[in-house]
């Protein structure tokens, strides 16, 4: 391989940065600009250990685009670079803008995430011709087989370009994803019916059932569709919580004009936990308005929570009304058969093959929470990996000992898991929660987080609010890192496993 484009970079690759300047001058001289531009712009360095290298993508399309097609070819070049094998492990990195950026555009908080890159900034400039051209590697993206049959922006679509349009959506979270049974069958076809016709079919649809049972996942996978078939459609997911924060935060800024227009001008709205309207006023009025608005204009809302509106005390009645004029649905606790068909296909999505009796065993003991059973295979997962060891029964009974032998009730409360994470890690619960960035204070206040995500059912606002009210993209952001760094790295694995232990024990 010609190093030669390297400009003697190698001497100090072992730095991280130097690492990515050299690697990136040598992959873009393989692949050439027009490749590297349309898909390896968007990569960002995320960390550097002995064996592997973790980078971030902006999207799940690109990551499985490069791991489908470049990923040998960017292992092999930090492998040489480095001289020693390294695998490259593509991460997704998104960063949802805050409410000051979207009044403000500066750049996204990402605590202890990773820098903007500077050399990835100027990269849409290089234009000298690939040193070592080579076939493009890509297809171009195909446009969906067929455009919805009724969609009056038909022809304008704008591939490619869909900012201020778009807002809120987490591309991991689509209908291919979700797995149909028993107990969300009606609800996945409500959803689809509306992603297919906007405002055609149920308005508002309302999706109610408890925790971790997949109404996000069915919000967002209505707003990808939308985003994906329809362009130029403003769609826009936010929870309630985040709604009523940009709400109270206008009225005590710059008034509330803006953050009407943001919302009126929606063509789809997706509003996550409208429970948590309860009790609230203000909000409820502000979103009646919103809520009519919209409605009038043809617009869809679609709406979840924890139970149905009739169960949401003190919501008042017109907006209940509101709420019952559409479609109620509702999704339940999957039976078996659905759960271990969800396993399955996480297993596939992060290409890990796992034995028939490992998934049954999960399956059999995590029952009502489908978060919960995909943090059990996380563990699983990461446990065999972090030691070499097949994944079978026994490594998963072991691995799982808590969650079988607990049949108590959960009773995990915030406090409980900040003490915990505060005495693990020698910390206190105010370090925490405050706004320090010192490295090993943010790692613990990271697996913190993560352990708040599998162990109650709080949303990522809620866990935002615990930790000094950070932005949620920050848990997001933390969520998604410790479970990448619980497949590399030990230390990181048994301090997230004992803090469970510690947590559960304390019960
Ligand atoms: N049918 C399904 N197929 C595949 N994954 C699912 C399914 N249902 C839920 N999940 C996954 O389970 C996790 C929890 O789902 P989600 O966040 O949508 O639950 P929720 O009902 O909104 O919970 P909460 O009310 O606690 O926010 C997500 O990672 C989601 O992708």
């Amino acid at each position: 391989m010609d190093t030669s484009a390297i400009d003697g970079a190698e001497a100090q690759v072992n730095d991280p940065d130097n690492l990515w300047t050299a690697w990136e001058a040598l992959l873009q001289a393989q692949v050439g600009d027009a490749t590297w531009r349309t898909w390896c712009s968007g990569l960002v360095p995320v960390e550097l250990g002995n064996a592997t290298w973790i980078l971030g993508a902006p999207s799940s399309i690109i990551r499985d685009r490069l791991e489908q097609r470049l990923l040998p070819l960017f292992e092999h070049a930090a492998s040489e670079l480095l001289d020693r094998p390294v695998r490259v492990v593509l991460t997704v990195q998104r960063v949802e803008p805050t409410v000051q950026q979207l009044l403000d555009p500066t750049p996204p908080e990402s605590e202890a995430g990773p820098e903007p890159n500077p050399s990835a900034r100027e990269r849409g400039r290089a234009s000298e011709p690939a040193a070592h051209p080579v076939e493009p590697l890509f297809l171009p993206v195909e446009p969906p087989a067929e455009e919805p049959a009724d969609d009056p922006h038909r022809g304008s679509r704008r591939v490619g370009n869909r900012s201020g349009e778009v807002s809120g959506l987490d591309p991991r979270y689509t209908f291919d994803a979700f797995v149909i049974g028993s107990s969300n069958r009606f609800a996945h076809a409500a959803a689809l019916s509306v992603a297919e016709k906007p405002a055609g079919s149920y308005n508002p649809l309302f999706i109610h059932g408890g925790a971790g049972l997949g109404k996000t996942h069915l919000l967002h996978a209505i707003g990808n569709y939308v985003a994906e078939n329809f362009a130029g459609r403003h769609v826009r997911y936010v929870s309630t919580e985040t709604f009523m924060n940009e709400f109270v935060e206008a009225i005590r800024t710059t008034g509330t004009s803006a953050f009407k227009r943001r919302y009126r001008e929606c063509d789809v709205l997706l509003i996550d936990d409208v429970q948590f309207m309860e009790g609230k006023e203000a909000l409820q009025e502000e979103f009646f308005h919103t809520f009519n608005h919209l409605y009038g204009a043809s617009k869809q809302i679609v709406l979840t929570s924890d139970r149905p509106p009739k169960s949401i005390a003190t919501l008042e009645s017109r907006l209940r009304s509101r709420f019952l004029s559409g479609l109620i649905t509702d999704v339940q606790p999957p039976d078996l058969e659905t759960r271990l068909a969800i396993l399955q296909k996480k297993a596939e999505r992060e290409r890990v093959h796992i034995p028939m009796d490992v998934l049954e065993f999960i399956a059999t003991n995590v029952t009502d929470n489908i978060r919960e059973l995909e943090g059990a295979l996380i563990r699983v997962t990461a446990y065999g990996s972090l030691n070499g060891q097949p994944i079978t029964r026994e490594l998963a009974e072991h691995v799982l000992s808590d969650l079988v032998s607990s049949r108590q009730p959960r009773r995990v409360t915030p406090q409980l898991i900040l003490a915990a994470t505060a005495e693990s890690f020698g910390f206190s619960v105010e370090e925490l929660t405050g706004p320090s960035r010192r490295r090993p204070l943010v790692t613990a206040r990271q697996i913190s987080m993560y352990v708040f995500r599998e162990l109650t059912d709080l949303s990522y606002p809620a866990i935002a609010r615990e930790f000094g009210g950070r932005d949620h993209s920050t848990v997001i952001h933390a969520v998604e890192r410790i479970t990448e760094m619980m497949k590399e790295q030990r230390a990181i694995y048994e301090q997230v496993t004992d803090l469970i232990l510690r947590i559960k024990s304390a019960l």
